[in-house]
């Protein structure tokens, strides 16, 4: 049988920087070629970043994926990487009028190609959209209808991208009926709690389907709300797996594998789904049997809490870095939220950029300013006290505010002092809100939610609990500091607005809040079915009118990490003029 080198790069890219992103398409090849690489891989949209949202609908965008992709090609020819085949993907538009999907000639398509000898050799458009979820993929893109397949030292490699092997029927059956000796998938797909295991499943079952070996090659980084977390998978045609490449970090992954030869009577014409096999030969000769040196490996997996707390730092960190930004403010209480937002923050970017303000009130414990002191002595970021009493007493001896105003005057204080602090020191403001405080509205518009980063705002309280203990636990397993104090895991939650507050004076406890919030945010339960599955009827009327409630606030909070399959973000899009209230 043939053999073949692969090597798939595992790599991040930055939104709309072509040339950064070429950058590293030539250095990732280089590297690649050293290695000996017979064919080499990049993500869904490498050269463009992922995903570019409504940047594709602008024209001087699409022509600059595509003159970038010409460019690319010729580099690197000029730079000794020619005779390698590299397959990239880029911003591309259909040549043709789609009357199918009511388009035009000219519509935007995610696309692939295949540079070699200084020229574009195959171009493709990923045939299934995702329109669901975050994507939205229907409103840039119009579909492609061929399936690619490449011939490369006499092994037919047929070509896809990510959503191709999501959707039944396709370039999966019709890799098959090509009889393709590989089938070649590059993706951007974004993380979310279990979906590495999901996608193993599905990568197994399509490399059954399509009778051949299967290679997916994963993204990794992040960009705004989403974190790619790589992963990348090589199964045999028999659903076993091959090699998996290590979450969350760049890597090429450089495999030796043995294809069945390209038939000789390999179809040609319309196949599956009306898919047009479109066959680029660039060398029918095998390549003289060599000795197999690299397997690919198999990396080890992150357990589930180190996994999500991995996200949440890889994530922040993009955001930060992709900003252009070095340092990061936090309004430190010495309560839960804020010190795991710092703990990430430390671990994200470094003690030394992240920047911790106590500002105590008069409601403020010992404790929260103690255990803020001591989160800052265990992680060694910079730390400052700043009283907000006397602006408290400026604001009430000019307005005397009472009750809820009073209250949320502090939280304001507070934000307005880390936008000024910002302003002057040039970090960005990292709002703490968890995914419980953000569904029932318990924060201060324009105090506690001003910022520009939440990091934990798709964390549940329960959750936010669990990755403080695991971050803690790590630490001392690595005979390190623990970072956060452990009298701030222990203590009872309070927002201390007003004398002996707590959060369970307005709210439910938590994991009984959070199992609601499960069923009716991340679940779309309707009242009925929330108070069948053997929750307080009353308890869940409360719950849902302050999540609906809470509709405004949230338009109005920061983007922040994705790790559920329905973050407050793209992932869950309600009205909030909204009449509609659930019965039970
Ligand atoms: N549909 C809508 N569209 C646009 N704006 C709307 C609105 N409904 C009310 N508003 C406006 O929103 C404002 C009321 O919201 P806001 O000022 O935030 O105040 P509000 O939600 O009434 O109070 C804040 C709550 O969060 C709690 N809190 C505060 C700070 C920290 C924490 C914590 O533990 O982390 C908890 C605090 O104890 C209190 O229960 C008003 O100006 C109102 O007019
Ligand atoms: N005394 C304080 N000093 C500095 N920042 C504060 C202080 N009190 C509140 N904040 C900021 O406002 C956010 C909201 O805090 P609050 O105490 O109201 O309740 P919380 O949601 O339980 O958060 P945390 O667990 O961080 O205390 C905090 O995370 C923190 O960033
Ligand atoms: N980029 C894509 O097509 C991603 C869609 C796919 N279902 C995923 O989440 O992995």
């Amino acid at each position: 049988m043939p053999q073949l080198r692969l090597a798939l790069n595992q790599i991040d890219s930055r939104v709309g920087d072509l040339a950064g992103n070429a950058d590293a398409i030539v250095r990732w090849t280089r590297h690649s070629a050293e290695r000996g690489a017979h064919l080499v891989a990049f993500p869904e949209m490498v050269l463009t970043g992922y995903p570019v949202e409504d940047l594709a609908l602008r024209s001087s965008f699409v022509d600059a994926s595509r003159a970038a992709l010409r460019r690319l090609a010729a580099r690197l020819a000029e730079e000794g990487l020619g005779e390698l085949p590299v397959l990239v993907g880029y911003l591309d538009r259909s040549e043709t009028a789609q009357p199918k999907y009511g388009m035009p000639a000219g519509a935007p398509q995610n696309a692939a190609a295949v540079l070699h000898r200084g020229e574009i050799v195959l171009t493709f458009a990923k045939h299934h959209l995702p329109n669901y979820g975050v994507f939205d993929e229907f409103r840039y893109f119009v579909p492609g209808d061929t399936m690619p397949v490449l011939r490369v030292h006499g092994v037919d490699v047929a070509l896809a991208i990510c959503e191709d092997l999501w959707q039944d029927g396709g370039r999966v059956p019709a890799a098959r009926t090509a009889r393709a000796g590989l089938l070649l998938s590059v993706n951007a797909s974004p993380y979310e709690r279990e979906k590495d295991d999901t996608r193993l499943e599905l990568v197994r079952k399509r490399a059954q389907e399509a009778g051949c070996t299967t290679a997916y090659l994963a993204m990794v980084g992040g960009q705004d709300e989403l974190v790619f977390d790589g992963d990348s998978i090589v199964v045999s045609a028999d659903g076993e797996v091959v090699a998996r490449a290590p979450q969350f970090s760049e890597t090429c992954l450089v495999l030796d594998l043995e294809l069945p030869a390209a038939a000789a009577d390999a179809p040609e014409g319309v196949v599956d789904d009306g898919l047009r096999i479109e066959r680029v030969v660039l060398s029918e000769e095998p390549l003289a049997p060599y000795e197999p040196e690299h397997t690919g490996g198999y990396a080890e997996r992150l357990d589930d809490d180190e996994e999500v707390y991995t996200a949440l730092v890889v994530g922040l960190r993009a955001y930060v870095q992709k900003n252009g930004f070095r340092s990061v403010l936090i309004g430190l209480s010495g309560g839960i939220d804020s010190s795991l937002v710092a703990a990430i923050a430390c671990d994200a970017v470094g003690a030394e950029n992240v920047y911790g303000i106590s500002m105590p009130s008069k409601y403020s414990s010992e404790h929260s300013k103690d255990d803020a002191a001591e989160l800052a002595r265990r992680t060694g970021l910079h730390f400052r006290t700043v009283p907000i009493a006397p602006m408290f007493d400026a604001y009430m001896d000019s307005l005397g505010l009472t009750g809820l105003a009073e209250e949320n005057l502090q939280s304001r204080l507070r934000g307005t002092l880390l936008m000024a602090v910002s302003n002057q020191e040039g970090h960005i403001v990292l709002a703490p809100g968890n995914k419980s405080e953000l569904a029932v509205g318990y924060s201060t518009l324009y105090g506690d939610s001003v910022g520009a980063y939440g990091p934990i705002k798709d964390l549940y309280k329960t959750s936010v609990f669990r990755l403080a203990e695991w971050r803690n636990r790590a630490a001392a397993e690595r005979g390190q500091t623990p970072p956060i104090p452990e009298n701030s895991i222990t203590k009872p939650p309070s927002a201390e607005l007003r004398p002996g507050q707590v959060d369970t004076d307005s709210l439910p406890d938590y994991p009984v809040l959070d199992a609601i919030l499960d069923l009716y945010v991340d679940h779309d339960k309707g009242a009925d079915e929330i108070v069948a599955a053997g929750y307080d009827r009353e308890l869940v009327l409360r719950t849902l009118r302050m999540v609906d409630n809470a509709e405004y606030k949230r338009r109005q909070y920061p983007p922040g990490t994705k790790i559920s399959a329905k973050g407050f973000g793209k992932d869950r899009r309600l009205p909030i003029t909204n009449g509609w209230r659930e019965q039970a």
